[in-house]
Parts: structure tokens; C-alpha cells; sequence
């Protein structure tokens, strides 16, 4: 089986982050095939970032389909481009937000996510009304910190996550806690350790969540909303789903 794991910022560093923790999780048998497009935001921050860096992602998408991928994870807490990666996709497409969420309401009654930037929290938030959390996520933090810091100052960038779970734990009444950022999944045992609280790393949920849909052959419906974009001058099907 091979499960694609697309990062859709262009910093190599996290896609491997993502990766390791892709490859860490996979069960035997399981190839993982990791990337990030060129040229697309360092990070990704709000939804201009989003914006610029989703059509570069589906290409990447569209040809892992091509070299026979069995599943796609969206390795980007804010789904960027999730149902529109379904639409050209067969294997399912799993964002890790959606996973991150899926998971800690099966393993709690309430969650708090921990987010990077300010500007990410009302994203977020309205993603956990998409998904149906609403009545499971007690409040989607941040920890104040860009993205990139998680490369650059990983000891302050710790600091201020593990500060916003034991905030989590002790006044939102989170029972776990999903960490909201792609660029987090080296440091979610050593916080789980340290806060005494589950913490759920995304990329791992949605990475077995997909090798499980893909294993049992649940394929994208092709049925409404994510049937391959109908052919037009100049549309999705043209550039992309033709390399299918
Ligand atoms: O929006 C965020 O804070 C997180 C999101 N941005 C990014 O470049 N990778 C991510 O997971």
C-alpha cells in the first residue's frame, strides 16, 4: 500500500517532520511517499497562504494518483484544499484536521486544540463546525508562535505549546488535546509526558486513518459533490485529473 502524505508549504524540513512521523506510525507493508510543491509559501498562514498553495498541492496530488497512490494525507491543519483534492482523487484524502478531531472524539468526551498564530484560531474554529466537533472542542488556542519558529527556536516554541495544554487541561476542561500545527509531530510525546494529558498528533491520525480506509478499499465517492470536475476550457480537469 502506499499512503501520499502532501505538505503544501515548501519547507522541506517539515515535510520530512511529517514524514518521520508517517513513516514511525505505518504498519508493515506500507510505503509512505512524502513532498511539498516549489515556489509555494515557506508557511502557511491565513488564507492567502492557503489560496496560493492549493493548486500546486492537487498537481502533487493528481500525480501521486498517477503513480498509484492508495490514500492522500493533507499534512496542513488547515485542510487547505481538502474537498477539492477529493474531487480529483480516487483514494481517499484525509486532512489532518479533520483526522486530529476524528480521533480525540474517540478517545474523549472534550478536546482543545493548540494552534500556532492567532489568525489561525477562527480557521480552525470554523473547521471544528464543519466537521461536527463543535459540541466536543471546549476552544482552539494558540500558542502564539509562527510556524516556522518550530524550525528555527523548537526550546521557546515548546515552552509556549506545552504552557497552552496544561491551560487546556486545567481551565477549558480538555480531556485531550490535538496539537494544530503540522510542524509539531516531533514534540507530542514528550508533551503527553510532561502535561499528563493525551496529546493527539495529527499527521500520525491521519496517516492510519487513511492506511485503514485504504486497506478496507474505501474508495472517494465519485457520486455529487467529489465527481472528477467536469471537462471545460480551462478547468481542473484540464490540468490535473487528465494526468489520471
Ligand atoms: O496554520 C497553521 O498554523 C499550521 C499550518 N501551517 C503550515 O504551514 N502547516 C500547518 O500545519
Amino acid at each position: 500500500m502506499i499512503i501520499h502524505v502532501v505538505n503544501p508549504n515548501s519547507t522541506a524540513a517539515m515535510t520530512e517532520k511529517a514524514r518521520l512521523a508517517a513513516v514511525a506510525c505505518a504498519a508493515p507493508g506500507t510505503r509512505i511517499m512524502a513532498g511539498n510543491p516549489r515556489g509555494t509559501p515557506a508557511s502557511i498562514e491565513g488564507h492567502a497562504d492557503e489560496a496560493v498553495a492549493v493548486p500546486a498541492m492537487l498537481a502533487l496530488i493528481a500525480e501521486a494518483e498517477a503513480e498509484g497512490a492508495d490514500a492522500h494525507v493533507i499534512a496542513c491543519f488547515d485542510d487547505p484544499g481538502l474537498h477539492a483534492a477529493r474531487e480529483i482523487a480516487e483514494g481517499p484524502v484525509i486532512g489532518i484536521c479533520q483526522a486530529g478531531m476524528q480521533v480525540a472524539m474517540s478517545i474523549a468526551a472534550r478536546f482543545s486544540i493548540v494552534t500556532t498564530l492567532p489568525r489561525s484560531v477562527p480557521i480552525i474554529e470554523d473547521l471544528v463546525a464543519a466537521y461536527g466537533a463543535g459540541h466536543h472542542c471546549r476552544r482552539v488556542r494558540a500558542a502564539d508562535l509562527e510556524v516556522l519558529a518550530l524550525e528555527s527556536d523548537p526550546v521557546d516554541a515548546y515552552r509556549k505549546i506545552a504552557a497552552q495544554i496544561r491551560m487546556a487541561r486545567d481551565e477549558d476542561g480538555a480531556e485531550a488535546v490535538v496539537l494544530g500545527c503540522a510542524g509539531m509531530t516531533d514534540l507530542a510525546d514528550r508533551l503527553a509526558r510532561e502535561t499528563g494529558i493525551p496529546v493527539i498528533e495529527s499527521v500520525t491520525a491521519a496517516v492510519k486513518l487513511a492506511e485503514a480506509l485504504a486497506a478496507a478499499q474505501f474508495r472517494t465517492s465519485k457520486v455529487g459533490s467529489y465527481a472528477f470536475p467536469r471537462q471545460k476550457a480551462g478547468g481542473a480537469a484540464q490540468g490535473l485529473v487528465a494526468n489520471l
